[in-house]
């Protein structure tokens, strides 16, 4: 799907040509974007970019200046009607995890739910913490637990009251590394088990690609690209996506026919078609992984920078002083400044783009 195209079809969210921003100006301009039931969306992109502000339409704290958002085919958003936060079945798990600090773990858990009676409120309110594996810690207090622990008590506090989608706004960026890579697939699996659709907005890639179904990659409040994972790697559909998403560079090429370029690091071949005439200058993208280390090789381009990394090693590479690109190998292929190193161009994926000026 194209983003600025009008969605239609049975979607759980659908988010029509939407404009909002604050004080009448638009930061968010004609975003279209549409989730199935019990899928993961993220909102990826850098700082400033307009992520929050659509979390926030979404909740309900915006209106929207043009557009619509629709949840479950119901127009939850039109310019001068928006229903309330508390009326549209989103429920909500921010950074800081917002617990509340006088009440027990049960008891943040159980706090939306003042209709049930007591045993019942008690036993639904077990069950989730089951869910989240934290059924030990129900008569404990937000500050005995850990930030991944407190994390999870924020996620079944907003999952007890049965919310249609859940907003997820950059819910591991306070814990380290190890932990929001195991805490994003342990949340996925649990809304994957309970159906719920949910939309996470975070500026990490891996965590993006690890947890979500569908991802919209946004620059300057506008969407990029909307689309699975693999294909924002793979596929990127412009220049923006294909640096942010990913690690690589750029070398000039020049175009022989629809599936294959020249260039300084010799005829790369590709899966796709281009339409440009042969000799069109392009820039071709390079990921450290299409490199491979091969001693037959007749490539031998120079070492400039070399970054250790343990299990492996990035090294940047000069052939010429426009052609310069990078190359993941394993650790023990350890190579010094300066040397020349033979390589070759292992890439499937043939992503180029016009050069412009
Ligand atoms: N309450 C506000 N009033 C006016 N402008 C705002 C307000 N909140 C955000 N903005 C502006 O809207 C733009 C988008 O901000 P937003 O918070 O949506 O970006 P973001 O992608 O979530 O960024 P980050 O990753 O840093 O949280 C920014 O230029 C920001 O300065």
């Amino acid at each position: 799907m194209t983003p600025s195209t009008t969605v239609t079809g049975d979607w759980l969210l659908e988010v029509n040509n939407l404009s909002c921003g604050y004080g009448g100006d638009s930061v968010i301009r004609d975003i279209s974007f549409a989730l199935s039931h019990g899928d993961i969306g993220c909102l990826l992109g850098p700082s400033g970019c307009g992520k929050s502000t659509i979390l926030r339409a979404l909740a309900g704290f915006l209106s929207p200046n043009t557009g619509e958002i629709r949840l479950q085919s119901q127009a939850i958003s039109l310019p001068g009607r928006t229903l309330p936060p508390e009326k549209r079945k989103i429920g909500m798990v921010f950074q800081d995890y917002a617990l509340f600090p006088h009440l027990t773990i049960a008891d943040n858990v159980g706090f939306g739910l003042k209709d049930l009676a007591k045993s019942e409120k008690r036993q639904k309110v077990m069950e989730l913490l089951k869910l989240v594996h934290l059924q030990d810690l129900a008569d404990n207090y937000p500050h005995e637990l850990s930030g991944g622990q407190q994390q999870r008590v924020a996620l079944a506090r907003a999952l007890a009251p049965e919310p249609t989608l859940i907003l997820l706004d950059e819910p591991f960026s306070n814990l380290d590394a190890d932990l929001r890579r195991r805490l994003s697939l342990d949340v996925r699996e649990i809304l994957k088990t309970l159906g719920i659709s949910a939309i996470l907005v975070t500026h990490d890639q891996q965590e993006a690609f690890a947890m979500c179904d569908q991802v919209a990659v946004l620059r300057d409040g506008q969407i990029q690209q909307w689309d699975v994972p693999y294909n924002l790697y793979h596929e990127p559909s412009n220049r923006f996506v294909a640096s942010f998403v990913g690690q690589g560079g750029f070398i000039p090429g020049r175009t022989l026919g629809p599936d294959a370029i020249d260039s300084e690091l010799g005829v790369i071949h590709g899966n796709r078609a281009y339409k440009w005439e042969p000799g069109t200058l392009v820039d071709v993208l390079i990921r450290p992984d299409d490199i491979v280390y091969d001693p037959d090789s007749d490539l031998r381009p120079k070492v400039i920078e070399k970054t250790f990394a343990g299990t492996s090693t990035l090294y940047r590479f000069r052939c010429s002083e426009e052609t310069e690109f990078e190359a993941l190998f394993r650790s023990h292929l350890d190579f010094h400044l300066g040397e020349s190193v033979p390589v070759r161009v292992e890439a499937d994926h043939l992503i180029a783009f016009e050069r412009t000026g």
